[in-house]
């Protein structure tokens, strides 16, 4: 996988005209674009179409967070895997049967329609969230101890990989050797951090085992986003060595 490959540009705009505007501008500096629900609660399933269509040398990622039972969130995989998305994201802390039949039925699906294979991305803990939300949400456990608990449901449910922050990557890189670590929270340095609370530079992110990172508002609110891209790009590139 190139650096650019490596990077994916949160398209979280509010309809298709400013998506594809993005879009345009991103094409060539980075490698993956993702979809995720102020754009598609906005636009629906014609935007995907449409951001493919435009740009086939970008994979679609599909960043819906399904959370429900799982004959519901297999629906939902079904109707994704025939937009050719390459990934779509599961909240882990339904546990390993609602992962598994996630991750089954995204093979399934993606052979038959002939796409490509839609990996299913188990959202361990929101880089959102740090010890206070989690205690509020309910658990006594750190995001730490429940990220490494989620990653393990996500390697022994077959899920394609898993949404992390760059501060739990040393502890579960090991335990995750083949599954897409996939990271949001990245901030360059210097960057406003916003509501994000467990966050990591792209070079630290890279080098603790992260496979792709996610990035949004510092790259969509940059003056020139392409070149912010490219500033990314460059990072992950050094870190790799
Ligand atoms: O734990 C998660 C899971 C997903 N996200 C998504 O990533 C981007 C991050 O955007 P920034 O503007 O760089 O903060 C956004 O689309 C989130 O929905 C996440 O941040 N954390």
């Amino acid at each position: 996988m190139t650096p650019r490959e490596r990077l994916i540009v949160a398209l979280d705009v509010p309809d298709e005209a400013k998506a594809l505007d993005l879009a345009g501008r991103l094409a060539g500096h980075v490698g993956m674009l993702k979809i995720g629900l102020e754009l598609f609660v906005a636009e629906g399933p014609a935007v995907v179409r449409k951001v493919k269509e435009r740009h086939p040398e970008l994979d679609i990622f599909l960043d819906l967070k399904l959370h429900d039972i799982p004959n519901t969130m297999q629906g939902a995989i079904r109707s994704a895997a025939k937009l050719g998305a390459r990934f779509i994201t599961v909240h882990a802390g339904s546990g390993v049967a609602h992962l598994r039949a996630c991750a089954e039925q995204a093979r399934e699906a993606s052979a038959a329609a002939g796409h490509g294979e839609l990996g299913v991305l188990a959202v361990t803990v929101l880089t959102s969230q740090d010890e206070q939300a989690c205690r509020e949400a309910g658990h006594t456990r750190s995001p730490a101890e429940l990220v490494a608990m989620r990653a393990q449901c996500a390697v022994e449910a077959g899920c394609a990989g898993l949404v992390c922050s760059g501060q739990e990557l040393e502890a579960i890189a090991p335990a995750t050797p083949s599954l897409f670590r996939v990271v949001p929270g990245i901030r360059p340095a210097g960057s406003a951090v916003g509501d994000q609370k467990r966050v990591m530079t792209p070079g630290k992110a890279i080098a603790a085992g992260a496979t792709h990172l996610v990035v949004g508002r510092p790259i969509r609110n940059a003056d020139d986003p392409a070149a912010a891209a490219d500033a990314i790009v460059a990072e992950i590139a050094a870190a790799l060595g």
